[in-house]
């Protein structure tokens, strides 16, 4: 069932201004493709390659506002998301989705209330067979993300706090 649209979010430089301590940026100039930019939640996490049935999976539970960081290991040749998936993400919950890789079906996706950040597009699809690894800590970009943190995104960028912060 389709859930309220989250509660509006901070802009990440505000939050950087006020809590620069506990923060941490992720400097990777993710694209912004789905239809809300700004939007943050607790972390989940998921390290796939080229395989996107772990994120069908993931994204077909309940997200209870949280956001799904997949390390695609900043793969471009297949998409782990298409318009399908992010549409089973709206509909479970998840406030947004950031992708160190590649998704498909990127226009429709733009109309989805749905945070997602990807590095690119790429029409070719992911394989389907199940390999991957749910909620463990994932770097890329010199940033560690881990299940628990809290995630704040913007059309500056991504931030991660060990912990909700108050804004
Ligand atoms: O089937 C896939 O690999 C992903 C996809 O296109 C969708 O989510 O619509």
């Amino acid at each position: 069932m389709s859930e309220a649209s989250p509660p509006a979010s901070p802009a990440t430089a505000d939050l950087i201004d006020a809590h620069e301590a506990v923060l941490v940026s992720c400097p990777l100039q993710f694209r912004n493709l789905g239809g809300r930019a700004r939007f943050h939640g607790p972390v989940r996490t998921l390290k796939v390659l080229e395989d996107n049935a772990l994120v069908k999976s993931i994204l077909s539970s309940p997200g209870q506002g949280a956001v799904l960081v997949i390390d695609g290991g900043g793969s471009l040749n297949r998409a782990l998301i298409g318009d399908i998936i992010a549409g089973l993400a709206v509909a479970n919950g998840w406030v947004g989705v950031v992708v160190n890789g590649a998704i498909r079906d990127s226009v429709a996706i733009g109309a989805l209330d749905l945070g997602l950040k990807a590095l690119g597009t790429n029409p070719a699809k992911s394989r389907k067979t199940g390999a991957g690894e749910a909620d463990i800590s994932v770097t890329f970009g010199g940033v560690t993300f881990a299940p628990g943190q809290w995630l704040y995104s913007d059309e500056d960028g991504i931030v991660v706090a060990p912990h909700a912060l108050p804004f």
